[in-house]
C-alpha cells in the first residue's frame, strides 16, 4: 500500500468518519490509497458486526484489502448497469483538495487532485458513479488552489504525443519511474503516467477538459464538481466541508 504524507492517525479519523456513515443495504465504492484503507478497515469491523453491504473497488489493491477484511464484493458492471443496485456512497483519498472559506456556512469542498497511487481511472468510474461521494484526507491535503502535478494515465503508444500536448498548453510532463523496478509504472489497465506540473491551477474545469480531449490520454486526476463531503482528520476530530 502506498503511503503518503500526514499522520497516521489523522488518516485514520478521516477514513472511519466516512465509512461510520454507510447504512445497512449499500452498495459501496472502495477507494485506493493509505486513508482510504482506514475507511475499508472500519467498514470491515462493521461487516464482522452484521453490516450488510457490498463493496466495488477501485484497485487491485483496494480489493484485496476489500477481501482480507471480509467486505463481500460486486464488479463495477454489476452494480452500475440498468438492472443494477447503483452505488450508494463511494469513500476515496485524495492527493489535493480545494476547500473553500465557507464563513457563514462551514468550508466548502472544490476539485481534487487524485492518482498518486495511479488508480485515478477507475476511481473516477467509480466515485462518478457514486450518489453520494465523500473524500477522506488529512490537513496536508488541503490547500485554496490545486497545484499538485497532475497524474495523467496515458496509452503507451501515445505517451510521447500526449507529452507534447501538455508541454503546449503550459505544462511539463514526467514519466512516473516504478520505485522497486528498473522502468515505469503500468497501471492496473496496462497504461503509463505522466505526471503534469502545471503550477497553480487557476481553472480546474478548463483543465479538465483539455485533457480529457487529448488523443491518448486514458483518464487524469482532475476531479471537478464529483465530491460532496470532504472529511479531514486532524489530530484531535474531524471536520467536514460539503460542496
Ligand atoms: O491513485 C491513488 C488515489 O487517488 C489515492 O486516493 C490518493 O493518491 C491518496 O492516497 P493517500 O490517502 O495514500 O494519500
Amino acid at each position: 500500500m502506498k503511503t503518503s504524507g500526514g499522520s497516521d492517525a489523522a488518516k485514520r479519523r478521516a477514513g472511519e468518519s466516512a465509512a461510520e456513515t454507510v447504512a445497512d443495504g449499500e452498495v459501496v465504492g472502495l477507494g485506493t490509497g493509505s486513508t482510504a484503507a482506514h475507511a475499508i478497515r472500519r467498514l470491515g469491523d462493521r461487516v464482522g458486526s452484521g453490516l450488510d453491504i457490498r463493496g466495488v473497488a477501485t484497485s487491485f489493491a483496494s480489493r484485496e484489502l476489500a477481501a482480507d477484511c471480509g467486505i463481500p464484493l460486486l464488479d463495477l458492471d454489476e452494480a452500475a448497469g440498468p438492472d443494477a443496485p447503483g452505488i450508494d456512497v463511494a469513500i476515496d483519498g485524495a492527493d489535493q483538495v480545494a476547500v473553500g472559506g465557507g464563513e457563514d456556512d462551514g468550508p466548502t469542498a472544490g476539485p481534487l487532485i487524485k492518482g498518486g497511487g495511479a488508480a485515478h481511472a477507475r476511481e473516477k468510474l467509480v466515485d462518478a458513479a457514486a450518489d453520494r461521494f465523500l473524500v477522506v484526507a488529512d490537513p496536508s491535503k488541503e490547500t485554496p488552489v490545486l497545484d499538485r502535478p497532475v497524474p495523467v494515465e496515458v496509452l503507451p503508444a501515445g505517451r510521447t504525443a500526449v507529452a507534447e500536448a501538455v508541454r503546449a498548453t503550459g505544462g511539463e510532463p514526467a514519466l512516473r519511474r516504478a520505485e522497486r523496478k528498473d522502468g515505469p509504472v503500468v497501471t492496473d489497465n496496462g497504461n503509463l503516467v505522466l505526471d503534469c506540473a502545471f503550477g497553480a491551477i487557476d481553472d480546474p474545469g478548463a483543465l479538465a477538459t483539455t485533457l480529457a480531449t487529448t488523443p491518448g490520454v486514458v483518464e487524469h486526476g482532475v476531479f471537478v464538481d464529483l465530491a460532496d463531503e470532504v472529511h479531514v482528520g486532524t489530530e484531535t476530530g474531524v471536520r467536514v466541508a460539503r460542496r
